[in-house]
């Protein structure tokens, strides 16, 4: 396989920073520049640890100047919150639901309280904390956005939301021993149908209301009217076949880690596996939303938003729940609020984000090392194939993250407001150097998947959300056809297996080219320059045919025991063929027989699929691959077809969203 190491330094640029947007290839470019290709190759070049590395780009006179320049000039920049502007869309919101009340039939209604949301959400979004503006709201203006919100979102019908809601209004300062908001919190709870809650909400108001009976009347002439919305049910990680593996923690017990020198470590069988069994349930070690759905999806979550939650310092970014803005807000969202927009403006990739929130999601400085070395120790970094130019490129972008941290009073108050590094910092940066490698070869994207409102699987779309880095994923290798699908709960990845496994047989993924749609080639060019590898995989040593070029030809294993040999399928069906491993004569009959039932399975799983029944089909689909390879081996389109409808399927067991 022939060496392309221009293709392969473009692949790992783009792993660090975009080349056409942000300020931080300009960065790079004008050190690489000023420093010179002598001493990046004589000098820096040679440098033999990462340690060495970063102390280079901060004290070598060759470099250090424009480094320190640059970083010294690194200020908050992120979205402020305006008062005004969320008065104005709470203003807007109240219109909209209003009109929403006089609305001329259901539809005008709804589109109505669409916008009004549209608006509480911005209101919501903008609004300071509480007294961080007084001359508007009184310094409520936060708490009042929460209520016009929840105000709309009982008219929705959507109890559950409107309650938070309540609660986050009277949290931030909006009076909450009132009529009006006892009448809100019954009109959530009938939404909810939690009918006796709805009542002792409604007797509290009544109690407060006193002698003033007509809120009370139009409440409950209201509540009569309310039937209570069902949500749907949220996915579930499935269970591990066989429990959980002792030593690779999320894995199952199937399956082990072995390792070899052309391969380094990858996860095989341990056992006889079947199609369907659950091999991985996986929580990330650090994950990032990517930015192009920060208004739209949980920062900490990623679900889709509906009613976003916001920070109470930035508008940047929006949470779920008030759980999930608590959980990040008390995390890592206190060093990176502030420079969210510098951080995004760098241009800098979604691995260089984990990097960064490997530290700033650490319960302390110790942790965070710890954390970062010991992925660093345990992941594949390819740190003896990388140029100098990457290891530049890598330790101005550390040094970038370093200062971040800096000047987010990561390590405290400093004694200076310099860029220079202290000994501690020093080991930051270096670690963030060891992340930057190890995110290139073992970080996943995470996807969930677009349904249409008409049909779960026709026009269903995978969309690719963010990217977290996996302990135990990481060690699985790449096959051109994996054997387990991927998906994701949330954050969390699942691995199953799309085909059996004898025990010992390698357990794979695929790292994005597939045989079917990649031909050869490309997909070497393409592995080499991203992974720094050559696959030796079945599609890659016999060359499959792209999934369009492939016929319907299959391939029987040899029927006598012990002989592992695929032979064509024969011309004539009535007589005997001669394996030309073992030299037996043996008959394909009842193979062809069970092919037969197999397709007859794949089109009965084809039409649960038509008719949305997803459990079903996944278990038509398990019984017949399964079937399948005990008889015979790919590539057979129809199996391929049938392991990648069976991944759809499953997909569609883990997180979607209705477009
Ligand atoms: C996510 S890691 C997988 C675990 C890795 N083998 C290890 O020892 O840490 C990705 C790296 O594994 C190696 N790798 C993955 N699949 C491979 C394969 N089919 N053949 C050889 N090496 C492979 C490549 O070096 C690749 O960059």
């Amino acid at each position: 396989m022939e060496y392309d190491s221009t293709y392969q330094q473009i692949c790992s640029m783009r792993t660090v920073q975009s080349e056409k947007k942000g300020f931080f290839n300009e960065f790079y470019l004008d050190v690489k520049e000023s420093c010179g290709d002598k001493w990046l190759k004589n000098c820096f070049g040679q440098l033999k640890s990462n340690a060495a590395r970063v102390l280079s780009i901060f004290s070598d006179r060759e470099v250090c100047d424009p480094v320190l320049g640059v970083l010294e000039h690194v200020q908050p920049v992120f979205k402020q919150k305006e008062a005004l502007f969320a008065a104005q869309r709470r203003a807007q919101a109240d219109k909209y639901h209003l009109l929403s009340l006089s609305a001329v039939g259901d539809l005008e209604r709804k589109d109505l309280l669409q916008q009004a949301l549209m608006h509480a959400n911005l209101s919501v979004m903008r609004a300071p904390a509480r007294d961080v503006d007084a001359s508007i709201d009184d310094g409520l203006t936060l708490a009042l956005a929460y209520r016009s919100r929840a105000g709309i979102l009982i008219a929705l019908g959507e109890g559950e939301a409107a309650l938070n809601d309540l609660k986050l209004a009277a949290n931030y300062g909006v009076e909450s021993k009132s009529v009006d908001y006892y009448c809100k919190m019954a009109k959530a709870y009938a939404a909810m149908g939690e009918e006796k809650r709805a009542d002792i909400s409604l007797k509290i108001a009544e109690k407060l209301a006193g002698a003033d009976t007509g809120h009370i009347v139009a409440c409950r002439q209201e509540l009569s009217t309310i039937t209570p919305t069902t949500l749907d049910p949220e996915a579930k990680t499935p269970q591990l076949t066989h429990g959980e593996n002792t030593e690779l923690r999320g894995a199952a017990n199937v399956v082990k880690l072995v390792e070899t020198k052309e391969k380094g470590r990858f996860v095989v069988a341990s056992d006889c596996l079947k199609t369907g069994d659950v091999l991985l349930c996986e929580n990330p070690v650090a994950a990032c939303l990517a930015p192009i759905f920060f208004g739209s999806h949980c920062h900490h979550c990623f679900k889709r938003l509906r009613t976003p939650v916001c920070c109470l310092h930035c508008s940047g970014i929006a949470f779920c729940s008030a759980q999930c803005m608590g959980e990040a807000c008390d995390s890592y969202h206190r060093f990176e609020c502030e420079f969210m927009d510098l951080l995004i403006g760098s241009g800098m990739s979604i691995l260089c984000f984990i990097a960064l929130r490997i530290f700033t999601q650490a319960t302390n400085l110790e942790q965070g090392l710890a954390t970062a070395n010991s992925l660093f120790e345990n992941l594949c970094s390819h740190e003896d194939q990388r140029q100098a130019d990457d290891y530049l490129q890598r330790s101005l972008m550390a040094a970038f993250l370093l200062r971040i941290l800096q000047k987010a009073l990561y390590f405290g108050r400093r004694k200076t407001e310099g860029v220079n590094p202290t000994a501690v910092e020093l080991q930051v940066a270096t670690s963030l150097l060891g992340l930057l490698q190890v995110l290139q070869f073992n970080a996943h994207e995470i996807y969930e998947t677009m349904v249409t409102e008409e049909h779960r699987f026709e026009g269903s779309k995978v969309v690719f959300v963010g990217a977290g880095l996996y302990g135990t994923a990481s060690y699985f290798n790449h096959e051109c056809w994996p054997s387990v699908a991927a998906y994701f709960v949330g954050k969390r990845l699942v691995l199953t297996a799309t085909k059996p496994h004898r025990p010992n047989e390698i357990v794979a993924v695929n790292y994005g080219p597939l045989f079917t749609k990649v031909n050869l080639k490309e997909r070497q060019r393409n592995l080499r320059g991203r992974y720094m590898f050559s696959c030796t995989c079945m599609a890659c040593q016999e060359n499959w045919p792209l999934l369009q070029k492939l016929d319907k030809q299959v391939r029987f294993w040899c029927t006598s025991a012990n002989c592992v040999y695929l032979l064509k399928f024969p011309k004539d069906l009535s007589k005997d063929v001669r394996c030309p491993r073992c030299r037996k004569n043996i008959s394909l009959k009842e193979s062809v027989a069970k092919l037969i039932k197999v397709e007859e399975l794949y089109r009965e799983a084809a039409q649960a699929m038509q008719d949305q029944k997803t459990v079903q089909a996944i278990e038509l689909f398990k019984e017949a691959i399964d079937v399948f390879f005990q008889i015979a081996g790919l590539p057979h389109k129809d199996t391929l077809i049938a392991q990648q409808s069976l991944l759809k399927c499953l997909a569609d067991t883990g997180t979607t969203f209705k477009k």
